[in-house]
């Protein structure tokens, strides 16, 4: 079973997928994959220098993200600019990673993919989760884990399909707007009504 993990920045995709990698599950991350395909060598870092200039990148050649998160995330044109050169590459290694998890037995694999909904890539998935927080939880844990101001945060999350709207896309959702336990508990819960085996 092949599950799409998704929701909004900060409402807890990586706490849900750390609950479920302590259980045994194979658990393949987009956000490390957007890391792993602009490190210094890679194509897309290239694509990235031409496009935003040198002054993206750090003295050592590595990607400046504080940079260019400044600038993606207050300029939809600039944000669609750095999609189309970095997300090709994310699926690429998101596919590779999965065959090779298939070839080692996972009988579940988890795909942590943020934008799973805004790139339409239910595609990748047999099933969705979307690990959803109500809107001011999100907003507050964004600004407390990053310090990032009001209008920082905002600016990120704005950049995202609104997490309301992901509800009604999702076959299940865990409700991470309480305390853990109660997100451990609903993790419990599915794994059990899906009779999930890793
Ligand atoms: C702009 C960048 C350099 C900022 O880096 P930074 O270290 O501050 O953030 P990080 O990569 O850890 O992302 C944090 C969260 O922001 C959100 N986010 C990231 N990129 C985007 C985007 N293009 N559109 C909307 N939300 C995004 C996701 O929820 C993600 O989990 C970086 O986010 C990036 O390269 N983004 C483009 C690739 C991408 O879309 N990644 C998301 C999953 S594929
Ligand atoms: N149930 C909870 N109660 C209190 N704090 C929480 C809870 N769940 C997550 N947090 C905190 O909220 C923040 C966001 O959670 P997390 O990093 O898991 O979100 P994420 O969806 O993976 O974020 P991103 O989209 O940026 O990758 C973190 O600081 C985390 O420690």
């Amino acid at each position: 079973m092949i599950i799409g993990l998704t929701g909004g920045i900060a409402t807890g995709k990586s706490t849900v997928s750390g609950l479920l990698k302590e259980k045994g599950f194979a658990i393949i991350d987009a956000d490390v994959a957007a890391r792993k395909v602009v490190e210094p060598g890679q194509a897309a870092l290239e694509r990235i220098i031409e496009v935003f200039g040198s002054e993206i990148v750090t003295e050592e050649g590595t990607l400046n993200r504080e940079k260019l998160g400044a600038i993606v995330f207050h300029e939809e044109a600039k944000r669609k600019q750095l999609n189309a050169i970095v997300h090709p590459a994310v699926r690429e290694w998101m596919l590779s990673e999965k065959e090779k998890a298939v070839q080692a037995g996972s009988r579940t694999i988890i795909l942590d993919i943020p934008l799973l909904f805004e790139s339409k890539l239910e595609w990748m998935a047999e099933r969705t989760l979307l690990v959803y927080a109500a809107p001011a939880v999100q907003l507050s844990r964004l600004m407390k884990r990053n310090n990032y101001s009001e209008p920082e945060a905002a600016a990120r999350i704005n950049a995202q399909m609104p997490i309301e709207d992901k509800k009604a896309l999702a076959d299940d959702i865990i409700d991470n707007s309480g305390p853990l336990n109660a997100t451990k508990q609903q993790v419990e819960d599915w794994i059990t009504r899906l009779n999930l085996c890793v």
